[in-house]
């Protein structure tokens, strides 16, 4: 579904990535983990059109969408979330999901296009764990707790009904047992054909998940495998001195 050819960003004097190349199945989850600053984030950036690659190549499910803009690649079908959401906290949780259902993307389903879209809203975020009877969807969302800011971030990017859906560090600043509800939740997705990519710091929870593991230091790809490999791998172990789960 995506794959990335030999991909190469600088910044200045920093090479946030470094002839990066790896590939995606339809239906699998890969990881991306990495130290802070290891260029997790300049990778997700790359393949969803938010910043250019100096050199390299992105294509999704073998087209070419290298620097295509990123209201173009999410058209496609490759939404990401972001790692620092910006919801729009004065509106009601449920109709930040309006503008999304708006979009040319959402506009393209039937169901999407025919049916009301306060209640498709509603229905997106009792799937990701929002209960439908309570106050909760109809709060602004300035007023939700964190753990309800992030599933709204990953409502509003199920409302395109992504092919591929890229999580920039959607575990971060929740419990274990926040994590532990969504869990069950990506898995859904996943088993329902959604390819999913998950950066993440979060590694004992990312790898219940994960079929494959990119691991990325200072913008090098150092390690790529599936979790049980990757707990072993020496240069692995080295980057995450100290990391409980390795
Ligand atoms: N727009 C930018 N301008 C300048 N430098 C940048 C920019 N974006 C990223 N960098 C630098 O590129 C490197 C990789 O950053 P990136 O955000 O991709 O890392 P990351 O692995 O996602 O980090 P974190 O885990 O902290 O989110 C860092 O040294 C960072 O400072």
């Amino acid at each position: 579904m995506i794959r990335v050819e030999n991909l190469t960003k600088r910044f200045g004097g920093v090479v946030a990535a470094n002839n990066i190349s790896f590939e995606v199945k339809k239906g699998e989850v890969l990881g991306i983990i990495g130290p802070n600053g290891s260029g997790k984030t300049t990778v997700v950036n790359l393949i969803t059109g938010f910043i250019k690659p100096d050199s390299g190549k992105v294509f999704f499910a073998g087209k070419d969408i290298t620097s295509k803009p990123p209201h173009e690649i999410a058209n496609l079908g490759v939404v990401r979330t972001f790692q620092n959401v910006r919801p729009f906290y004065n509106l009601p949780a449920y109709k930040n999901l309006i503008i999304p259902l708006y979009s040319p993307r959402a506009k393209s389903f039937e169901e999407f296009k025919h049916g009301d879209r306060d209640h498709i809203a509603l229905d997106l975020l009792e799937e990701v764990g929002f209960e439908r009877d309570s106050p909760i969807p109809y709060k602004p969302a300035s007023a939700l707790p964190h753990g309800y800011i992030k599933r709204l971030e990953l409502a509003r990017a199920l409302a395109l009904k992504p092919e591929v859906l890229i999580c920039d560090e959607l575990f971060s600043g929740l419990s274990q047992a926040e994590i532990a509800s969504l869990l069950p939740i990506l898995e859904k997705l996943n088993e329902n054909g959604l390819t999913l990519i998950m950066v993440e710091h979060r590694l004992k929870e990312l790898f219940e998940l994960a079929d494959k593991v990119v691991v990325l230091e200072y913008g090098e790809k150092i390690a790529e495998g599936k979790p049980e490999e990757i707990v072993e791998d020496e240069k692995v172990k080295e980057a995450f001195l100290g990391a409980e789960v390795i």
